[in-house]
């Protein structure tokens, strides 16, 4: 089964384009609340969702995925709902084929003809604008009234990949470089625009702008359209691709330089009054951090290949060990994704702890010896039928999301008491056994073996003791001590995960 992306509007599909640049996500068919949500979002007449129905990573925000190292795959968060689609007037059909001599043959995308019109005016634009890919120019004119839409993300007819909308996120990171203030035309087309889009307004560097899409002129007929204008496309067969931008507060152009299209047309109205725009805000709070959640956005790229894709190949893969008579070696990852074996009894007083866990708030550090510190982190804990949980914990610099301490291991359980051993490999080169029990929803451990490789950096820890626990409001926290050869027992750590998986 190939595997499309249902919006209506993409043609997304496992397999095109370069390998990982789109990730797919199954409908929430059991969360009912949250499925209307994605399937009002995607505005599909008579349509209903399926197991095996799909909406690509191009269709969710950055903020709709779950912080996580590069070579994980892409997780959505647990309520994640899909915001980024082209309005109708972008909208190609998918699967849209030529028959030519008996021969299925692609439909060739129209070439696009540069143009661009403020009311009487034109504006003479260079080739080669905005979006480096295409050859397109745009038409700006200030009669809204004309048959038009709005589209802010990817004005650009061929602009459709996540990597592309990633890239052009940095534009607003204050720590991103600025690609149209190094391109003299780049910026010069910029303000041309700019200035025909936001006449009567100053630049300002404090305000973000807003990205939205998909409002239809009539969505928005009582609103001041005074700086509305419109984006045209003409191709070489005459007909137009329309789109229409706002502008209808300040907008910086430090704020809005984008390498792509969508800097060009942004929406900036205060997005909670507009009830059918669907709006990604992005906050102006941390930009060195949001530099670095919108650069690590860009490990999804590489991640394509789906659950069910990976699901066979893995199968297929063990098939043919069998039949060859090899070793059956089951890889946990064979066998998590194989099939969902029930929770082994012995490990059922640990069943709270199972699921994949992010950090929430940001984790913190510290240590007699050393400075105060915020850390991500994802935790996962699994199991594969086997009496015992399987874990890995990944931490990461809370602002500029480096991978920092990692480690994995067990979590076995005595049968038939509660005495729980916790076995781990830390990529800091120390191994450690600890110890302890569970007693409902806690679990308390200390370390009663601790080595390390020969070259491991000092001070050497010495000894660790944990607690995890499951909070009232069903989130998990860790607390770590640990004494070192220089520092009696201390805290080192403490976080609360907020679960990401159902
Ligand atoms: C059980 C797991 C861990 C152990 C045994 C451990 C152990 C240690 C030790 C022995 C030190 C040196 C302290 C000193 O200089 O006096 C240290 C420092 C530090 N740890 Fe951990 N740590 C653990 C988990 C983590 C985690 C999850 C993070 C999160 C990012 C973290 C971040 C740091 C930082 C930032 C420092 C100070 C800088 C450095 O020495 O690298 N540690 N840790």
């Amino acid at each position: 089964m190939v595997i499309c992306c249902a919006a209506p509007s993409c043609t997304n599909r496992q397999g095109k384009g370069k390998k990982g640049d789109v990730s797919f996500h199954r409908f929430p068919l059991k969360d009912h609340v949250r499925l209307s949500l994605w399937t009002d979002a995607l505005q599909r007449d008579n349509w209903t969702p399926g197991p095996y129905s799909f909406l690509c990573s191009d269709h969710f925000s950055p903020e709709s995925f779950v912080r996580r190292m590069p070579d994980q795959t892409p997780l959505l968060t647990s309520n994640a709902v899909p915001s980024l689609f082209k309005n109708s007037c972008g909208r190609r059909k998918r699967g849209t084929v030529l028959r030519v001599s008996g021969v299925r043959r692609k439909k060739k995308a129209p070439k696009i003809r540069p143009v661009l019109i403020q009311g009487n005016n034109s504006v003479e634009l260079p080739s080669g604008n905005i979006c480096a890919e295409s050859q397109n120019s745009i038409i700006i004119t200030d009669d809204f009234k004309d048959a038009g839409c709005f589209l802010t993300h990817d004005v650009s007819p061929n602009s459709s990949s996540a990597c592309k909308f990633i890239s052009c996120l940095h534009s607003y990171s204050s720590s991103a470089k600025p690609p149209l203030s190094q391109n003299g035309t780049k910026v010069n087309l910029f303000s041309q625009i700019m200035d025909v889009i936001k006449p009567s307004h100053t630049p300002t560097s404090e305000v973000l702008p807003y990205a939205t899409s998909g409002v239809t002129p009539s969505d928005d007929k009582d609103s001041d359209n005074s700086h509305l204008c419109r984006v045209e496309f003409s191709n070489d067969k005459g007909s137009q691709i329309i789109h229409t931008v706002t502008a209808q507060h300040p907008v910086s152009m430090e704020d809005t330089h984008c390498e792509n299209k969508e800097s060009s047309t942004v929406e900036t109205e205060d997005p909670s009054s507009q009830s059918d725009m669907q709006i990604c805000p992005i906050q102006p709070e941390n930009y060195s951090a949001l530099y670095q959640d919108i650069h690590s956005l860009h490990s999804y790229c590489f991640q394509s290949k789906p659950l069910s894709g990976r699901r066979n190949h893995l199968k297929k893969k063990g098939r043919n060990m069998k039949d060859r008579g090899d070793h059956y070696c089951c890889t946990q990852s064979f066998l998590e994704l194989q099939s969902s074996p029930p929770l082994n009894p012995v490990v059922s007083q640990l069943a709270w702890m199972l699921g994949t866990w992010v950090s929430e708030p940001a984790g913190e550090g510290q240590f007699p010896t050393i400075p105060p510190f915020r850390y991500m982190e994802e935790a996962t804990i699994t199991h594969v039928g086997q009496p015992m949980l399987n874990f890995m914990f990944c931490a990461s610099n809370a602002e500029t999301g480096k991978p920092m301490h990692r480690e994995c291991g067990f979590i076995r359980i005595k049968p038939g008491t509660n005495h729980v051993a916790f076995i781990s490999a830390q990529n800091t080169g120390v191994v450690e056994v600890e110890e302890g029990e569970v007693e409902g929803e806690q679990l308390s451990l200390t370390s009663n073996s601790v080595s390390r490789i020969s070259f491991a950096k000092e001070p050497h820890v010495t000894q660790i003791s944990r607690k995890f626990r499951l909070t009232p409001e069903g989130k998990l926290e860790q607390t770590v001590f640990m004494a070192t050869a220089s520092q009696s027992l201390a805290p080192h750590l403490h976080v609360t995960y907020r679960k990401v998986t159902s």
